[in-house]
């Protein structure tokens, strides 16, 4: 076929990567779309997916059509809820326009490798939108071709979504300081029977060949259909896992060991008299707070369970995680940062080079640590009020989780001892609340290097 420019071939496997023909391993590139009403929850989805998806590493950006529409007109322009009519032709030419201007930059997302996932996060209930986007990602001019796996959030229960309504809907940019919360809650009411006229839920026959999972009722049950590939089964086990029902997460460092006192890494040393006396106010500070049902979690290193032992009597349950041990630092456990620098100067400038990758002789990198703590992650999501002791590094990955932080900045974290971070998910967020103990003890953290290589040990 001389003259003709041949498209490479590509050849499937099950990893979720395909190899082309100069055999070189491609990831196959997602597109995960939201389908379902408004208030049904899909940006709550949009935002805990893209924030899991980048925390274990794979690149993720949410396109919300909502915010494009924004952009080409206010709701002023708009006329409220008329806007969204079925036979508003002027509405529907611009949310059309609005959906594939999305879907274009979502292609180009995904086109020029910047990321591996793109979620729609848009209502997409009819049967034509969605064939849009399935042909669109099918188009032969992306190599590989994206794979799409619709998410479906079917609600009937009135109570979640009347406070879905008014929880983030009365304050979305739409509403806000142009009309009051009643008149908002009054017109999305109306903007939702608007949707109601159009939609067409994803169909077990009628859709057989699109991959699929249908969420009832905010996790109540679930219906999952064709799953493709490593990124969607990742998807379908996180959805199963998020629940609605509110409650806060406590993180602590272990009190103060006697390595924290002489600057030393790792180990497992007992508490120090300030540790000892940390763990005791941890106590009457749990027993004030009077949680309920509140579950520990420690490390099982001397010094965290020194510290959760004291919790006994307060919560259901103590528990002692393996998986929570702090980094293994390999050869320069039990070293203080001096140590490191004099012995192994190109490791230790190596770890200030790229900290999250940085991976200890014989022991453990944060990506590492990540990696490990994916199931406590995914436990937490579960439970419902949980206090985990653990430690410096590892709680700073479970804070970047919850906050959202990126790679570079995840290393940096500050999680002083003798503090209680208090983690409180919000629709869109994460409130954080730090409660300083007036309890000595040594400072820990060692900032980020300037680009001249030089570090200063902070003050706590
Ligand atoms: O990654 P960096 O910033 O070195 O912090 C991790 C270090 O923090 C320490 C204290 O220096 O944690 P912790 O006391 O919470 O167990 C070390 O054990 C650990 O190696």
């Amino acid at each position: 076929m001389k003259g003709v420019p041949q498209r490479k071939m590509t050849y499937w496997n099950v990893k979720g990567t395909v190899t082309d023909s100069a055999n070189e391993q491609v990831r196959v590139p997602n597109v995960i779309a939201l389908v379902g009403l408004p208030a049904r929850g899909k940006t709550y989805i949009s935002h805990k997916l893209c924030r899991y998806l980048n925390w274990i590493g794979i690149k993720t950006k949410a396109f919300n059509v909502g915010e494009y529409r924004r952009k080409a007109c206010n709701l002023e322009e708009q006329g409220e809820f008329e806007f969204f009519s079925p036979h508003n032709n002027k509405g529907n030419k611009i949310r059309e326009d609005c959906a594939r201007l999305a879907i274009e930059d979502m292609g180009r997302y995904l086109d020029s490798k910047e990321g591996e996932v793109a979620i729609l996060d848009a209502t997409n209930t009819t049967r034509a939108r969605r064939k849009l986007l399935v042909d669109y990602c099918r188009e032969m001019q992306h190599n590989p071709p994206f794979r799409v796996f619709f998410i479906e959030s079917v609600c009937d229960d009135p109570d979640i979504i009347n406070s879905n309504i008014t929880e983030v809907k009365t304050c979305s940019p739409d509403y806000k300081g142009i009309m009051s919360e009643e008149a908002a809650k009054e017109d999305f009411m109306k903007r939702i029977e608007m949707y109601k006229m159009q939609y067409e839920p994803i169909d077990e026959e009628a859709d057989e060949e699109l991959s699929y999972i249908k969420v009832i009722n905010a996790g109540k049950s679930f219906y999952v259909h064709n799953v493709n590939g490593h990124v969607q089964s990742r998807v379908v086990y996180f959805l199963m896992n998020i629940h609605l029902l509110p409650r806060s997460i406590y993180l602590t460092r272990h009190g103060e060991s006697e390595y924290n006192r002489i600057g030393r890494l790792g180990g497992d040393a007992p508490l120090s008299e300030n540790g000892l006396k940390y763990a005791s106010r941890l106590q009457n500070y749990f027993e004030k707070e009077k949680i309920n049902e509140l579950r520990v979690w420690s490390s099982q290193k001397i010094r965290a369970a020194q510290t959760a032992s004291k919790m006994a009597h307060i919560a259901q349950h103590v528990e002692y995680w393996k998986v929570l041990d702090e980094i293994d630092a390999g050869i320069c456990e039990g070293l203080t940062y001096e140590d490191f620098e004099s012995r192994y100067p190109k490791q230790f400038g190596e770890r200030d080079k790229d900290k999250y990758h940085y991976r200890y002789p014989s022991g453990e990198s944060y990506e590492d640590l990540v990696a490990r703590l994916e199931p406590v992650i995914m436990e937490l999501e579960r439970q419902s009020n949980v206090l985990v002791i653990s430690h410096q590094a590892v709680l700073r990955c479970i804070l970047a989780y919850f906050t959202n932080q990126n790679r570079d900045d995840l290393p940096y974290l500050k999680v002083p001892l003798h503090t209680v971070i208090k983690l409180t998910p919000k629709a869109y967020s994460c409130e954080v609340e730090m409660f300083k103990f007036d309890i000595a003890a040594v400072n820990t953290y060692r900032e980020k290097p300037k680009t001249d290589g030089s570090a200063t040990h902070a003050e706590q």
